[in-house]
């Protein structure tokens, strides 16, 4: 209802709104500012961080389009309960596969449009793990049996392999397939309550096949974990099949719009064609066929597909998390030393700076190491086809500590730029707590950061070893063949510019991937009273400075990952100058902070002097201060849209404090007036009579 406001109540108001409007912020203007301060060209990067400029275009003209659909509508997005959220998330994969086939779009369009609209759904593990396991595990025939139904929606499926029980240790799976070669059929079960599937995604009330990850057990012999596929829904009245017990596993962390599932087999009978065959076999008599010795853990492909794209998407994540930060922190205002004077841009302060910026390198330095994770990954499919298998033990171990490395850093990422966003960065329209609630789980599935870079660990230490028996290594763990060398080497730099020298920054990596390499190796020694032992107690009490090990090795390649990137950039003239020397500044400061962070390996091993760490430091702020002018057209040129941030903090228009409250417009409290508490409770018990009088 319109108020009326009569005159002296205004004119007694004006003077005082005017010495408010004197120096109150003008977030949309304090923007623009920013963006006239770069000394780069944001259009060349935007492009070239975004395969073209027809691919920029391309993903403007998608977010137009479905930003107007029912499914693409993002109003209620922080608003819905669970049910909404997971009927919605249905809604939006049956939209996004139908406007793909009307417009006869691929799967990298298919991707972008997955992530303009941001909202996990039951179909993700179709996509994420069902189709790949049948491409990269089922036999031809299969293949020509089940893609076509799974690709045109007729199935939906999910990948089952952890257990109550067992998530981590897949050799420690409890479900059973045992062959019956007289119906030559397996018998699909579970035994113990531990056995029970639990967590895979839209196994709880939509899919209606799974790749089921079972022990496979022949004329008595168990053969260990292999992937079947199988019914376990009705396809008339999506009721589970006999012997069936499937549910969802209840609320979680976030990425509640999945309906995480639960699994009971109870002597479920499946053909033996049901055994994805690509690689290990059973003949109908029940003799197993086991895969070449050189594919031994063929079965374990699709994890390592899955975690090469989530190495991929890493950056694209904390990009998302540093554009809302960084814009934020441009506009808004807090503070000032004397009155009258305009307060201060919070990116301004120090401690601010000194945080997001060194954050805003980091998700170029994955943006470039996603890139060389997927070509390495792409690489091994060619090869795999050819029936090679030469570079499954690299890809492992480069995959393994890379998802474990980025994945930490973007969900750490993501919290410290929610936490640099001070109160609106805890509103849920900042969007900042929804991606780090539905991120993080990065760090757990497809395979604990732990446990992966235990993985990557290992692969170093016995790389270190093959070496000093006189193996020559090959790809990143190259530089091991040299430890000997790096144990004895020391940091030659002696002034605060030569630490912007990228070869310096490489070689103080390098020294203390290579030492720790060499400490680890020893501590297995010790612990395992001789030669080294990969398992049991002397692995397990080695564990830290593993661990410790593989994080120094991932920093090592994701920097020089950075490194050669801009080095190929330049020496084939993609970029002008003006914009490579703000990439190199990025690198730079990348490269220190991360140095920075861990002296303290490099001062115990002698590679650093403590002054040589003072010079760190001081190049490390002049770093700080040299992006600070380039801050807003650095993320920028990410490329994302509004449609796609879904935050009121994050709006390219700066526009924040309207964006707020133009959002909170539609939360369900706002319906009425007088909210829903008023009628259910309130009413009636601040007018219960006697209510007025005290405690
Ligand atoms: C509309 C279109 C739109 C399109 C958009 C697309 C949408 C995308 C959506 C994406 C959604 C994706 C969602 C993903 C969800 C995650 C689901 C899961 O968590 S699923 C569940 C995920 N679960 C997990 O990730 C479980 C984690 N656990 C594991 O992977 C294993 O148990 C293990 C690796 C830890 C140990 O395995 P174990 O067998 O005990 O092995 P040992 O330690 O004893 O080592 C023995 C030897 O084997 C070697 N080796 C090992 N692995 C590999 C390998 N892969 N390769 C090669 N080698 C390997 C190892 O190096 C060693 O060699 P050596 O030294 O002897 O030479
Ligand atoms: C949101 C979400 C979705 C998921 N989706 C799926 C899915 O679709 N399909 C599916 O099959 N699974 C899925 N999972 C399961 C996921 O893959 C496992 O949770 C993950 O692999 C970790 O295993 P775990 O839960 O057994 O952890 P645990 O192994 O029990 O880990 C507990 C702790 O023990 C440590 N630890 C365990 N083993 C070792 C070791 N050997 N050495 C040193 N430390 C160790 C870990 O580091 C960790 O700190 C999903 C999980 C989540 C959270």
């Amino acid at each position: 209802m319109a108020h009326f406001v009569d005159a002296r109540t205004r004119v007694l108001q004006e003077e005082s709104t005017k010495a408010v409007l004197s120096n109150c912020s003008d977030p949309k203007a304090d923007l623009a500012a920013e963006r006239a301060r770069a000394t780069f060209d944001v259009g060349e990067l935007l492009h070239y961080l975004n395969g073209g400029r027809e691919k920029v275009e391309r993903k403007a003209h998608f977010a137009e389009l479905i930003s107007r659909t029912e499914w693409g509508n993002k109003s209620e997005r922080y608003f819905q309960t669970r049910e909404e959220q997971y009927v919605h998330g249905l809604k939006v994969a049956f939209g996004i596969w139908d406007f793909m086939k009307e417009k006869r779009l691929g799967i990298s369009d298919g991707r972008v449009l997955r992530s303009l609209v941001n909202a996990p759904g039951g179909l993700e593990l179709h996509i994420g793990m069902f189709i790949p396991s049948l491409i990269s595990h089922a036999n031809p025939e299969q293949q020509a049996k089940w893609l076509p139904k799974a690709q045109s929606l007729e199935i939906i499926g999910t990948y089952a392999q952890t257990e109550l029980g067992h998530g981590t240790f897949v050799r420690g799976l409890e479900t059973t397939a045992t062959y019956d070669s007289d119906r030559q059929e397996f018998i699909v079960h579970s035994p113990t309550l531990t056995s029970t599937k639990w967590w895979p995604g839209g196994l709880g009330k939509t899919a209606t096949h799974i790749i089921l990850m079972a022990r496979l057990f022949t004329k008595g012999k168990d053969y260990g974990p292999h992937a079947f596929i199988m019914q376990i829904r009705s396809l008339e009245d999506h009721k589970p099949l006999t012997g069936i017990t499937i549910g969802d596993i209840g609320p979680k962390f976030g990425f509640n719009g999945v309906d995480n599932g639960f699994l009971r087999l109870e002597y479920v009978r499946i053909p033996r064609e049901a055994m994805l065959m690509r690689f290990a076999k059973i003949t109908p008599e029940g003799d197993y066929v086991p895969p070449p010795p050189a594919n031994a853990k063929a079965s374990y492909a699709t994890m390592m597909y899955v975690r090469s794209t989530i190495v991929q998407d890493a950056g694209k994540f904390l990009s998302m998390a540093v554009t809302i930060a960084t814009r934020y922190t441009s506009v808004r205002r807090q503070t000032t030393s004397s009155k009258g004077q305009r307060e201060t841009q919070v990116l301004d302060y120090q401690s601010v700076a000194g945080s997001l910026l060194p954050l805003l390198a980091t998700a170029y330095a994955l943006h470039f190491t996603g890139k060389v994770m997927m070509q390495m990954y792409t690489d091994f499919e060619r090869s795999r086809d050819r029936g090679d298998f030469s570079n499954l033990p690299e890809l492992h171990a480069f995959s393994s500590g890379l998802k474990a490395m980025c994945t930490t850093i973007t969900s750490e990422g993501i919290e410290k730029s929610r936490l640099l966003c001070g109160g609106h960065g805890y509103s849920r329209l900042s969007g900042l707590p929804d991606m780090y609630t539905s991120y993080v789980q990065n760090s757990t599935w497809e395979g604990d950061n732990n446990v992966m870079f235990l993985q990557t660990g290992r692969y170093l230490i016995k790389s270190l070893l093959g070496a000093m028996t006189g193996k020559t290594l090959s790809g990143y763990a190259k530089y091991l063949e040299n430890a000997q060398f790096e144990m004895k080497e020391r940091c030659n730099v002696s002034t605060e510019v030569q630490w912007l020298d990228p070869a310096a920054q490489l070689a103080a990596f390098r020294n203390r991937a290579a030492r720790l390499c060499v400490d680890a190796a020893e501590q297995l020694k010790q612990e395992s009273g001789g030669n080294p032992v990969f398992e049991g107690e002397p692995w397990d009490n080695s564990n830290v400075i593993v661990i410790k090990l593989a994080v120094a090795h991932s920093q090592y390649v994701i920097y020089k990952n950075f490194m050669d990137s801009l080095q190929g950039i330049r020496s084939r003239g993609e970029l002008q100058p003006n914009t490579v020397r703000a990439l190199a500044d990025l690198q730079g400061l990348f490269g220190l902070t991360v140095l920075e962070r861990e002296v303290g390996d490099m001062l115990e091993s002698g590679y650093l002097s403590a002054r040589q760490v003072k010079l760190l430091r001081a190049q490390q702020r002049a770093l700080v201060k040299a992006v600070r002018p380039n801050a807003v057209p650095l993320v920028d040129a990410f490329g994302f849209l509004d449609y796609e941030l879904s935050s009121a903090l994050g709006r390219s228009d700066g526009d924040v404090y309207r964006g707020l409250l133009e959002m909170a417009q539609a939360s369900p409290l706002n319906r009425t007036e007088e909210g829903p508490g008023w009628k259910a409770v309130l009413e009636a018990q601040m007018k219960k009579p006697g209510s007025r009088s005290r405690l």
